[in-house]
């Protein structure tokens, strides 16, 4: 049998991923597609995974014609396979999509410490193990007699470890002398990645019950006979001192060496316990306390067992030499969740509309099942509709039918909330899967999907490669969600089309939750790719009305706070009540666009409607999206008022502004700087939560998925930001996040309300948050999109370039534009063309120049296939043109 292997050293061989190995008979029957296994790759071992198993002996014809030989596959690294078979297919759809390596699709999957790593051990030949004397009689550098006295004690040595025991030179000397004397061979090995088992070794008791008991009488039984020896042996001189368990009586005051007379202390040799009698009590306590451990679940390392008793590890050994108990490795499972109180939950009573969106999905379900791929399902369900209760009613469902799920949700901030819920509701069957987990959290979390120990995966994008067994239903909560998209690496995916693809692989229903759809979305619903279904009602509540205020008139009327009168106000209102607010900033891209105080101008690019960003350096407006540049603005062309300013502003600032105006409030900040890691982001969260605040101030990261009661008051300090990042989709963000925050206002018994500022009132996405209107904004969004060619009527795929050179960086952009003209024309591609190349919004990061374009077209797939672009940073479907 021959099998096809990707190696992880295919990940740079783009055109032979996969590599073909003859199957030593004894592995045939054990090999699945999926497993890790061990192959030679030249002198290397590689690490790779079964990928094909192929009938027969005889290689494909084209390589027996290039005269390879095959090798001999080395060995299976886990039976378990680390990839299931649905996986496989799902990579190999990224590699080709996203334009990657098969490998490095394959790879990226497996949970991160799993690779392992090749290297070379020197070890002792079999010639000089078999005749050790006769070995070092031979003529040898004092070098090698060292190596091999060390070989003969260690068993071993990494070559790499050699080099730096000798140094380089003389290490190479030795390793040349290594291969002429054949007394050492050097072999290739593996060495386990980062990814391990955490071990603990534990004390378990061996007996129970009645045979405990008698044990225990035996072993006082044995105690007692020890006592009277050792008093018979002291009987003339010494108070007969008991240490007996039994008779040791809590009245009586244990025994005291030095209050004794000195003539009967004089005397008082060997102790009062004979030594075995010492043992015998402290292997009686050992027992006591592993037996309450049993009860407690917290079972005694013997380190700690024998600190505990006095016991040595000797006298331990006994026991163990007894069987009374074994000393065994067990698996310590880290858990994500360890020390989180999370209450469970019950399922709640559907309102009509939730139960129809419920129906919706469990048709899709069995739809799947008779074997035709069911449409996902876009629900579209307004803030606080219930729309997670509909997800965790569908999960039970196909848990009750053996299946399993998975859960996506985008933030750390918002996967706090989101895993409490899931958790609460299948307690002991969630597993977690995020980036800021520890290595080892989640190669732990990892193994127990992999065994099918739990029904739900909940977690970030990357959660959706778990391999799930018997996966039924994929769930992506908020999928308008940035953090969907994986912008940096390879593959470039964004988790909504991976899911699709694995809705489709597995015939599995995928519902896509949110109450701001990507326009991208909506637009397949609208077509009749997805199935719509909405939820148009808050439960229980309305949703919270939005007043406007206009920050020009503010200022004419001379109040030149960040904060208006308005929202001071009502501010104030809600502390007098003993209420909560939210106060929300967006501060990505702040002071750069430009904007006119007086009438709410912004700057826009002619040629593509975008806001013109203002370069300090150059003391230029440019558009970054096209890279035309115009003069700066000293008045603004619309009104002539020279109130025209670039605009930025932060949370620190918002939070000693309101703590001026209100010193008794009790604030709460919370943005990147407050928040560094997930403990941090559930701490605020709890204590926002537990109302030990008044007001939280905050960035997007608020935004999202809270469902805080408390909450009454959300003030937006400036909506403008958002709206004039100079990207296409900047309308669409604003939309969603102005929506996403006003949903965070009432979702209590008392009534909530939200308060924007601006200096665009008339702005078509303000305007329509502001009236919690999706379909408005959807309506005058999309026809822009098919106006100007955005996503979704064109393909986008950016390409970023970046070097310390700035020049290096705009030469080769130039370079790359030129061939990709001469591809596009090559190929015949119509109506694909190329955006810049422009230095990126933020040109400089980490002191490197990132210069980038945009290739647009209706279909760009045959377009990556020919680009060579290794040095490259190639983006597909981005989900911003910054
Ligand atoms: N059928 C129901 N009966 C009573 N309460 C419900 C019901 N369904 C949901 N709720 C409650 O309504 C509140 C809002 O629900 P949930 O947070 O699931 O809404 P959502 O649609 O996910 O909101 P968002 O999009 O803002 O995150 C929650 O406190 C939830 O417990
Ligand atoms: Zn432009």
């Amino acid at each position: 049998m021959l099998v096809e292997v990707l190696t992880a050293a295919g990940r740079w061989n783009v055109e032979q991923p996969l590599l073909t190995y003859r199957v030593p008979e004894a592995l045939a029957n054990q090999l699945r597609p999926g497993q890790l296994v061990a192959v030679p790759y030249g002198e290397r071992l590689d690490e790779g995974i079964v990928w094909n198993l192929l009938e027969g002996d005889e290689l494909p014809e084209p390589l027996q014609e290039e005269g390879i030989e095959l090798r001999d596959l080395y060995s299976i690294l886990d039976p378990k396979p680390a990839l299931l078979l649905h996986q496989l297919e799902l990579a190999r759809w990224l590699a080709e999509y996203y334009a990657t390596p098969l490998a490095h699709a394959v790879f990226g999957m497996l949970t991160p410490g799993m690779l392992q790593r090749s290297r070379f051990v020197l070890k002792l030949s079999e010639e000089a193990l078999k005749d050790a004397v006769q070995a070092s009689s031979q003529e040898t550098s004092l070098n090698l007699r060292a190596l091999l006295g060390l070989l003969h004690n260690d068993g071993s040595l990494d070559v790499e470890q050699l080099k730096k025991m000798l140094g380089k030179t003389k290490a190479q000397q030795l390793l040349k002398e290594i291969k002429q004397s054949k007394l050492v061979v050097r072999e290739p090995e593996l060495v386990e990645g980062k990814a391990r088992i955490k071990l603990r070794r534990n004390v378990r008791l061996l007996v129970q019950g009645e045979e405990l008991l008698t044990w225990r009488e035996l072993l006082e039984e044995r105690l007692r006979k020890a006592e009277s020896e050792a008093q018979a042996q002291s009987a003339s001189q010494a108070t007969p001192v008991s240490t007996s368990r039994k008779s040791m009586s809590k009245t009586e005051a244990p025994f005291n060496p030095w209050s004794m007379s000195a003539s009967a202390s004089a005397t008082l040799a060997p102790p009062v316990m004979s030594k075995e009698g010492v043992v015998i009590q402290r292997q009686l306590a050992a027992l006591d306390l592993l037996q309450q451990s049993i009860n407690r679940g917290s079972p005694w390392t013997p380190s700690a067992l024998c600190r505990a008793t006095g016991l040595t590890p000797r006298q331990l050994q006994q026991l163990e030499d007894q069987q009374l108990v074994v000393v065994e490795n067990k698996e310590q499972r880290r858990d994500p969740l360890q020390g989180r109180a999370i209450p469970s939950s019950q399922p709640l009573q559907l309102t009509g509309e939730q139960e129809a969106a419920l129906r919706a999905i469990l048709e899709a379900v069995e739809e799947g099942k008779a074997n035709s791929v069911p449409r996902p399902i876009l629900l579209h369900g307004v803030t606080g509709s219930g729309k997670t209760e509909v997800y965790l009613q569908a999960m039970a469902s196909v848990i009750a039918e053996g299946k399993r799920c998975i859960i996506l949700v985008p933030e750390i901030a918002l996967t706090t909330q989101a895993v409490q819920r899931v958790a609460g509701r299948f307690p002991e069957r969630v597993a977690i899967i995020h980036s800021e987990l520890s290595v080892g959290e989640r190669y732990d979390e990892w193994r127990r999907i992999r065994a099918g120990e739990i029904d739900v995966v909940i977690g970030s994008r990357s959660a959706l490669f778990a391999p799930v067994p018997d996966l039924g239903l994929i769930i992506i909560d908020e999928e308008h969600e940035a953090a969907y998209k994986q912008s940096e690496f390879k593959p470039t995916y964004h988790a909504r089309e991976a899911a699709i693809k694995l809705g489709e692989i597995l015939k599995v229903p995928v519902v896509l939750g949110s109450a701001t759809p990507a326009v991208e979305s909506y637009y397949r619903a609208e077509q009749g790719r997805y199935q719509l279904v909405e939820l148009k009602g808050r439960i229980g509540a309305n949703l919270p009305p939005v007043e406007i205020v206009d920050l020009r008139s503010e200022l004419r009327a001379g109040h030149t706070s960040i904060i208006s009168r308005r929202l001071l106000d009502e501010l104030g209102k809600v502390l007098e009540r003993g209420q909560q607010a939210i106060l929300f900033l967006n501060r990505r891209g702040a002071a750069s666009c430009v904007l006119c105080r007086d009438c709410g101008f912004t700057a826009l690019c002619e040629q593509c409607d975008i806001p013109l960003t203002y370069h300090a350096t150059e003391h230029v407006l440019m558009c970054h999206y096209c890279g035309a540049q115009s003069k700066i603005l000293h008045f603004c062309p619309s009104c002539r008022s020279a109130e025209i300013r670039y605009f930025g502003l932060g949370t620190e600032k918002v939070q000693r502004t309101i703590q001026k105006y209100f010193p008794e409030a009790r604030l709460l900040r919370w943005d990147r700087d407050t928040a560094r890691n997930r403990h941090a982001h559930e701490e605020l969260l709890d204590r926002f939560a537990n109302r030990e605040a008044d007001i939280l101030i905050g960035t997007q990261m608020i935004a999202k998925g809270l469902d805080l009661p408390g909450v009454t008051l959300v003030g937006v300090v400036s909506a403008d930001i958002a709206l004039n990042l100079p990207d296409y989709a900047s309308p669409e963000r604003a939309f969603m996040l102005l929506t996403q925050v006003a949903g965070r206002a009432g979702r209590g018994s008392e009534a909530g309300h939200v308060i924007v500022q601006t200096f665009n009132p008339e702005h078509f996405s303000i305007d329509a948050a502001s009236r919690h209107d999706y379909n408005e904004f959807y309506r005058i969004e999309i026809e822009t999109r098919q106006r100007y060619g955005y996503p979704p009527f064109r393909q986008f795929v950016k390409f970023t370039y970046s070097h310390s050179n700035r020049h290096r960086s705009q030469l080769e952009a130039m370079k790359l534009c030129e061939k990709l003209k001469g591809w596009i024309q090559r190929l015949n591609l119509s109506e694909t063309d190329i955006v810049g190349p422009v230095p990126a919004l933020m040109e400089r990061i980490r002191n490197k120049y990132r210069w980038q374009m945009i290739v647009r077209g209706p279909d760009l797939s045959r377009l990556l296939r020919v680009v060579d672009a290794p040095d490259w940073e190639i983006d597909i479907d981005p989900i911003s043109t910054l």
